[in-house]
């Protein structure tokens, strides 16, 4: 598991291009037949990969020392969204077939979680985020068509997109997790663009779906002091609450967002407009 510390905003001001990668960038997030961890300690967030291809793969990591209980979830909730094929997961005996683009919650204290693959060709890729839990609530699958959806933006500022959002109080209750999927129309490569920061929540954007030879430019930090970090294909970046979270494709891509915090409240976001931005 790797570890990231937390960040005041004026120390972020001095990092160069690596520094800003080593501490934001989450990669490779899939590794065949295996689990990837990073801990962010920024609101406690795990990040990461499940990636079953021909056997099982065990919700586990070095317990004691990594995490001080004796079960993974046993404090966590977990939310997972599958980018690759058809998946099954196994919470404490009950089977959950969970295709693409379909998402599950598990609620706290499921002990044994395993993933698979339906069918080793055509894998399955769960990408997840687990935050502190205090409350046990009910595990449960989530389809594309049950994620509530709202279309923004337009063709002409090429922004044209639709938010699904899977792990949201209208679909189901979560103790602080919050979880979707953006997909950007043809031709529109920008994403939440006009910008904003939440001082009640953190958030981490998964880009996939990208051609090898694609990059998307992420733009973090302060409204008035942004930097970029060039994200490619199936990596993750750490947006502390005081930063802008925004990305413009060099060619198509699809992103997940999740957010962990004090406030579930979708909307609950300090909107900076494109001329104040610096
Ligand atoms: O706080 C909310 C998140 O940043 C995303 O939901 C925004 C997003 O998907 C978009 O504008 O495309
Ligand atoms: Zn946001």
């Amino acid at each position: 598991m790797q570890v990231r510390q937390s960040m005041h905003s004026d120390y972020f001001k001095q990092l160069d291009t690596q520094q800003i990668r080593d501490e934001f960038l989450v990669q490779p997030v899939f590794q065949k037949n295996d689990i990837t961890l990073t801990y962010s300690q920024i609101d406690r967030i795990i990040v990461g990969g499940i990636h079953p291809v021909d056997k099982a793969v065990e919700l586990t990591a070095d317990l004691g020392e990594s995490l001080g209980v004796s079960y993974f979830l046993e404090r966590r909730e977990l939310g997972a969204i599958n980018i690759g094929g058809a998946g099954v997961v196994e919470v404490d005996g009950e089977t959950f077939e969970v295709g693409s683009e379909e998402a599950i919650y598990i609620g706290k204290e499921s002990a044994k979680i395993q993933f698979r693959s339906a069918d080793p060709k055509n894998p399955a890729k769960f990408y997840y985020n687990c935050a502190p839990a205090h409350v046990r609530h009910d595990t449960r699958k989530v389809t594309l068509e049950e994620a509530s959806p709202t279309t923004l933006g337009e063709a002409k500022s090429s922004n044209r997109r639709t938010i699904y959002k899977y792990l949201v109080p209208d679909v189901l209750p979560t103790c602080q997790l919050l979880m979707g999927m953006t997909k950007l129309e043809d031709g529109s490569l920008w994403n939440t663009m006009p910008c904003h920061t939440h001082q009640r929540r953190m958030e981490v954007y998964f880009y996939f779906n990208m051609a090898d030879d694609a990059a998307v430019f992420h733009f973090m930090g302060q409204p008035q002091e942004t930097r970029h970090i060039a994200v490619h294909n199936e990596q993750a970046v750490i947006s502390p609450s005081w930063s802008i979270h925004s990305g413009v494709g060099t060619q198509s891509y699809t992103f997940i967002w999740g957010m962990v915090g004090e406030n579930q409240v979708f909307t609950d976001m300090d909107h900076i407009a494109v001329p104040d931005i610096r």
